[in-house]
């Protein structure tokens, strides 16, 4: 059984933005629980003071008080009555109200799965982009500069995450940061709430340094073997020995070095780093003579390949109708990761969120238009879209539109033929994000209003193998798409195409 919860956060802006809100109303609760704390110590302090004062301290005062009866009976009175009381007072519970909220607040809270693929999206980054990570603890990605935004905690993580996937380098170069990043004024404080962050950080910094280096030494070891070794040998070091290596190496200058070791060539992501060589001999033309319509408005068209055919058309939709486009992502499911009909495999091949728009409405009806006025494709026989949104680090490995076992989508194509064609709208502006072609070395990024337009299939209908491509991890910004796939059996349009999947799937 799978499990499903309401809200995935990762992987999406949408389900971010959410999330923002929880922890807005998780802080104003918290706020009012401290008020209310704040105000019962007020009324005990108060009572505190007043009983101070009458009390008497010294062994004489003790004394003159207790000839006194009407103290006598007063002691008796308060022990007998108003103890009992305020004893029922401090333990009476605070904010309960506010308590309760919190607790039902943490039930919208990321799951472990969402800190998974939180963790993995940004190692992502990292990866494909060849990010350093010191510049990634200070918010620099690539060129832009977003300013600090990494806590030790946050560093911590990364590289919590980067040792269980044994990637020891990666892991050595987090603890690094952590260990070398300034504590706060208010460390000690959050400690006490939040448990001491760098307890046995030190330890596990000088473990990383022996695990990779015990790797690289013995390549015949099993991972396990590895770990059994390096124990061994840190519970024969004396806490002196480890001190004093994790001092120097906290003082060597580039005490990261050891996470340069990718495979950064694999063609994919050379791509997304922008490395394929300059493209020459394409135009960019206005493209009037598809359909009538073209004549009174045509559209900036760049060709960005030949075989396969890829073209890039301008400003083809509108800031109005990108928001009729998120509008109508009511009711999306993360990616195909998720997707009860496939297998759920530990790499995820798409980290996004997609929802197809089944239900037509005008909205439907113009983007279908707009379609067929750009490509001159008719789409009676299926007026389906697919409306996308990734989120940091979301990503969609190499794969074929067409039906083929590379193909990574469920069988929807059945009984409207294969996907001639693709579109794609690029409803938003992104760092990171493009769309790769690996097997011609292109690279597309997107740009808000524009769309990607290609052929899958050869004249024949047979498979064109070069069309293989992706879609690189976001680094920054919400990549916003809608996605046509274009059927060849266009004769077959009587019935809506979805009815005869469902059909089919029978
Ligand atoms: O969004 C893109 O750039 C490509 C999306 C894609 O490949 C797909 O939906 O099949
Ligand atoms: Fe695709």
């Amino acid at each position: 059984d799978i499990d499903y919860h309401t809200e995935y956060y990762s992987s999406s802006i949408v389900g971010l933005v959410k999330l923002l809100d929880i922890e807005n109303q998780f802080v104003l609760r918290m706020k009012e629980y401290a008020e209310a704390l704040e105000e019962k110590l007020a009324t005990l302090k108060i009572y505190l003071k007043t009983l101070e004062r009458k009390r008497p301290q010294s062994e004489k005062e003790q004394k003159q008080y207790l000839a006194n009866p009407l103290h006598e009976f007063s002691l008796i009175r308060r022990l007998r009555q108003d103890w009992p009381t305020l004893q029922k007072y401090t333990k009476q519970e605070v904010g309960a109200e506010q308590l309760q909220a919190m607790t039902e607040l943490l039930v919208k809270a990321p799951n472990e799965d969402d800190m998974l693929e939180m963790l993995k999206g940004i190692d992502r980054i990292e990866y494909v982009y060849d990010l350093n990570p010191i510049d990634m603890s200070l918010g620099r990605l690539q060129d832009r500069e977003f300013g600090q935004t990494l806590s030790i905690r946050d560093c911590l993580a990364l590289a919590q995450h980067k040792y269980e996937k044994k990637d020891y380098g990666g892991a050595f170069a987090w603890y690094s940061i952590a260990l070398k990043r300034e504590r706060e004024p208010k460390a000690f404080t959050y400690d006490k709430v939040l448990g001491t962050a760098l307890n046995g950080v030190r330890e596990q910094f000088a473990k990383m340094r022996f695990l990779k280096v015990m790797a690289k030494q013995e390549p015949l070891l099993s991972d396990k073997q590895v770990r059994d070794e390096v124990e061994k040998a840190l519970n024969k070091s004396s806490p002196a020995f480890v001190d004093h290596f994790v001092n120097e190496l906290l003082e060597q200058e580039d005490g990261g070095v050891l996470w340069h070791d990718k495979k950064l060539q694999e063609p994919y992501y050379l791509g997304c780093r922008g490395g394929y060589p300059k493209r020459t001999n394409l135009h960019c033309r206005y493209n009037t003579t598809t359909t009538p319509f073209l004549r009174l408005a045509p559209f900036k068209m760049e060709e960005v390949s030949l075989d396969p055919y890829i073209v890039l058309y301008h400003n083809v939709i509108s800031d109005s109708e990108i928001e009729d486009i998120k509008q109508h992502a009511t009711n999306f499911t993360n990616g195909l990761s998720r997707n009860p009909l496939l297998n759920v495999t530990d790499k995820p091949q798409i980290v996004a969120r997609m929802q197809w728009v089944e239900k037509m409405t005008p909205f439907t009806d113009r983007i279908n238009l707009r379609i067929t006025d750009i490509t001159g494709f008719g789409v009676d026989e299926c007026k389906t879209v697919q409306i996308a949104n990734y989120g940091i680090g979301g990503h969609f490995i190499p794969h074929f539109d067409y039906t083929t076992e590379g193909r990574v989508s469920i069988n929807d194509t059945f009984g409207i033929g294969d996907r001639t064609a693709t579109i794609v709208f690029y409803a938003s502006d992104m760092q990171g994000g493009a769309t790769v072609f690996p097997n011609i070395q292109v690279t597309v990024q997107p740009q808000k209003g524009s769309a990607l337009h290609w052929y899958n299939l050869f004249d024949d209908d047979s498979p064109n193998p070069l069309t293989l491509h992706s879609v690189c991890p976001v680094i920054s910004g919400s990549r916003w798409t809608l996605t046509k796939f274009i059927h060849s059996d266009a004769q077959l349009f009587r019935k809506p195409c979805l009815a005869r999947v469902a059909q089919l799937r029978k």
